[in-house]
């Protein structure tokens, strides 16, 4: 367990809720962690840092980076969405995008694994599979999503003070998220042409938590019914991924604290659109569940090891 301003610290004084565990490490500074006896690593530093700090690391090392380091397959576009150059170009052509339901093969054999966003979670599950059978049309796809502020971390930012968000909505990144790459990237991806989305993020007052609410057009003689069944298909074997019985409306507080994404699809009052729902644990599914699944298979163990939680409700 490394830290940056915590090191030297125990444990428990930073995350008391871990008190009753005994024999925790002291956390210590990244340079002066000891990898000797390490095989494998979670990387959960801020973005730009893990690119410095894994080429560092011993090789052999498998890493699971959940940061936004090696998402971005061309790294200009790393550039022009994170504002600061790339600085390990190389690993980045090794990295595999961590979308474990539709990369698993990929993801087994990956020694460096692109834990993918919360954000990019929520929306490609259900899109993908859509995309790739040709069911809705590659334009005039909008997202309206909405995140619990531990989506931003624990550090300090007046924006995410109780009394900034507490009894209020905020939109963000309006127009310009640094998640629509991304997005854009995996779902071009499946369409083999690229595609584009509208994508609003907004900030709840909500500690955990995600939903995206998805707005298609679907392609020509295709039903809402056809958006299920293909949905249902694709996810029959799927423990972490569920569509939900027809009608029944997805709520992040039914995936809370669990690794779950719950899906729905609606019929549009406007004849040719549906409505997708999709929600998920933004921490979980959407960080360090999704995480440690893609571990599990980098390592041989069954996927669900660790993440057999139920959700944590209400
Ligand atoms: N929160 C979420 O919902 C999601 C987060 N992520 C990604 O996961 C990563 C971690 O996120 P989160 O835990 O929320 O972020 P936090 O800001 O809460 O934590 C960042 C961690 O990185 C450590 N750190 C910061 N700088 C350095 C450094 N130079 N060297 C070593 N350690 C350092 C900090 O240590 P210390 O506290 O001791 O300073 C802290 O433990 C980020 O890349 C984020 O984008 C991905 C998906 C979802
Ligand atoms: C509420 C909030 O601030 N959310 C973060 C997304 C967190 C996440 O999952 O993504 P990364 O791993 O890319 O950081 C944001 O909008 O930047």
């Amino acid at each position: 367990m490394t830290a940056d301003r915590n090191a030297g610290k125990s444990m428990d004084s930073v995350f008391p809720h871990l008190i009753t565990q005994k024999d925790l490490p002291v956390l210590v500074s990244t340079s002066d962690a000891d990898f000797s006896d390490v095989d494998a690593v979670f990387c959960c530093l801020p973005h730009g840092t893990t690119q410095e700090i894994i080429k560092g690391l011993p090789k052999g090392l498998k890493i699971v980076d959940l940061s936004a380091d090696f998402r971005l397959r061309n790294v200009s576009e790393y550039e022009e969405w994170y504002g600061q150059p790339h600085r390990a170009p190389d690993l980045q052509e090794e990295a595999v995008y961590g979308l474990t339901e539709i990369l698993r093969e990929e993801i087994k054999n990956a020694h460096l694994v692109a834990n993918p966003g919360c954000y990019p979670t929520s929306i490609q599950l259900p899109l993908v599979p859509l995309i790739k059978a040709n069911l809705i049309e590659h334009k005039n796809i909008i997202v309206d999503a909405k995140s619990g502020v531990s989506g931003a971390g624990r550090g300090a930012k007046v924006a995410n003070l109780y009394t900034e968000l507490t009894e209020g909505i905020m939109s963000y990144g309006v127009t310009r998220h640094r998640h629509v790459p991304e997005i854009e990237q995996g779902l071009s991806d499946a369409a083999h042409s690229k595609v584009t989305i509208s994508f609003t993020p907004h900030l709840m007052p909500m500690t955990r938590g995600m939903q995206s609410t998805i707005y298609v057009e679907m392609a020509s003689g295709v039903t809402t019914d056809n958006l299920y069944q293909q949905l249902k298909v694709s996810y029959q074997d799927e423990e972490f991924v569920r569509l939900l019985e027809k009608g029944a409306v997805p709520r992040t507080h039914d995936v809370r604290g669990s690794n779950y994404c719950y899906i729905n699809v609606f019929p549009d009052r406007i004849p040719g659109r549906a409505i997708i729902i999709s929600v998920i644990d933004n921490l979980v599914k959407g960080a360090s569940g999704q995480a440690l699944q893609n571990l599990n298979l980098m390592m041989g163990f069954p996927e669900n090891t660790g993440l057999g939680y139920l959700p944590l409700f209400p």
